[in-house]
């Protein structure tokens, strides 16, 4: 080996400063970056295979409590601006990547991830072959992981713990709002209950005039009620959607009386509020191009993914849905309509832009079915 080859392994091996676990007994060094003054966090090990969207990925309240690897190894180089944040907070426990980019060049960047993990209290590790580690989780599943400075730290010691570690249930109450609050509108009211919404729920409800009062997920039926709405959006969220039994409870009186849509976390509660079951895929969809088919119009789209759970095809029947939308990977439930007209959701994310922007009109259809709903109404 030439001298400046050994002397470019040397300074990579200097600068491990970082170490990544998982509940396998796998053990991976890097670079810490973010913030460094963690000196351990742990979570669920998922990977994300946008090629672009670090900026949503790291602020989508969905991946709380979670440890994120991005697939494409070059992160950073775009920087993060001040627009295409889902969330005022990052709620990801740790962040793993295989390059770093601390130099981004783009017009709309304010900041590069190195900074924006510091302020944002989220440890990041850098230099892993992020390519073997979505390999053992595409053929594990998801596994807990640590991430930890300590590199001297027993190994056996937290691979045990890490075993013997239940994953939590409580973080849709760690990102739903704690108040209710309007962005007031000139046309339908629609109340929007926030498991953990996404600004760009939001932003395409506001979009199309809507009155929206946004509400936290624990709001009652009265409450809700209360708020005469025309209309009610259930969002996405993190975690086990049997988390939440209680909104899927909640739920049960509007189905079929009131237009509903929900989004991913949302779908999966309506799916449970009607009866259906819900459980775990193995390594779940998160990325920027999965393909999903309307089996209505036949027509495939390529959707925005995150999530981990996918409600079961069997335990539909009875259930008064049907499914509208199936992915063509796997073949898992992607949306559900109801029997009555009032009610649809999709496991995906309507609203994200991937690239494309195939799948805003489902928000036409929610306001569209708002419309025939009033006039039914007021006949
Ligand atoms: N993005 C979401 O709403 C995800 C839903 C749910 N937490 C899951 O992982 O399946």
């Amino acid at each position: 080996m030439s001298s400046r080859a050994q002397q470019y392994l040397e300074n990579l091996k200097s600068e491990k400063n970082a170490a990544l676990i998982l509940e396998d007994g796998t053990v991976l060094y890097g670079t810490a970056f973010g913030d460094t003054t963690k000196d351990k966090i742990s979570g669920e090990v998922v990977f994300n295979t946008s090629m672009t969207g670090y900026q949503e990925v790291l602020t989508d309240p969905s991946y709380c409590g979670q440890i994120v690897t991005m697939t494409y190894p070059l992160i950073g180089n775009y920087g993060l601006n001040a627009e295409d944040i889902e969330s005022m907070f990052s709620k990801v426990n740790g962040f793993i990547v295989k390059e770093n980019c601390n130099h981004p060049s783009n017009w709309r960047a304010v900041e590069d991830v190195n900074d924006f993990l510091k302020a944002h209290n989220v440890i990041g590790i850098a230099g892993i072959d992020t390519r073997l580690l979505t390999r053992k989780i595409r053929v594990h599943g998801t596994l807990k992981g640590m991430i930890t400075t300590n590199i001297d730290a027993d190994i056996n010691n937290i691979v045990d713990t890490l075993n013997n570690t239940e994953y939590p249930t409580d973080q849709v109450s760690k990102v739903s709002t704690k108040s209710i609050f309007r962005s007031p509108g000139q046309g339908y009211r629609v109340v929007l209950i926030d498991m953990g919404t996404k600004q760009g729920i939001h932003r395409e409800l506001i979009k199309r005039n809507c009155d929206v009062t946004v509400v936290p997920y624990d709001t009652t039926y009265e409450q809700i009620t209360r708020l005469q709405p025309e209309g009610i959006m259930i969002s996405n969220g993190p975690g086990d959607p049997k988390n939440v039994l209680q909104t899927a409870e909640m739920l049960k009186p509007f189905i079929g009386k009131i237009p509903m849509y929900g989004i991913c976390l949302g779908h999966q509660l309506i799916a449970l509020s009607a009866g259906a079951d819900t459980e775990k895929l193995k390594f779940g969809h998160r990325g920027g191009n999965n393909p999903v088919k309307d089996l209505r119009t036949n027509r495939v789209y390529i959707t925005s993914q995150n999530h981990g759970y996918t409600v079961n095809k069997e335990s539909l029947e009875g259930t008064g849905l049907t499914i509208s939308h199936i992915n063509l990977n796997d073949d898992t439930v992607e949306g559900l309509v109801h029997e009555s007209g009032l009610l649809a959701s999709v496991q995906y994310h309507p609203e994200a832009a991937p690239g494309p922007l195939d799948s805003n009109y489902l928000f036409d259809q929610f306001i569209d079915t708002i419309k025939t709903w009033k006039t039914g109404q007021e006949r």
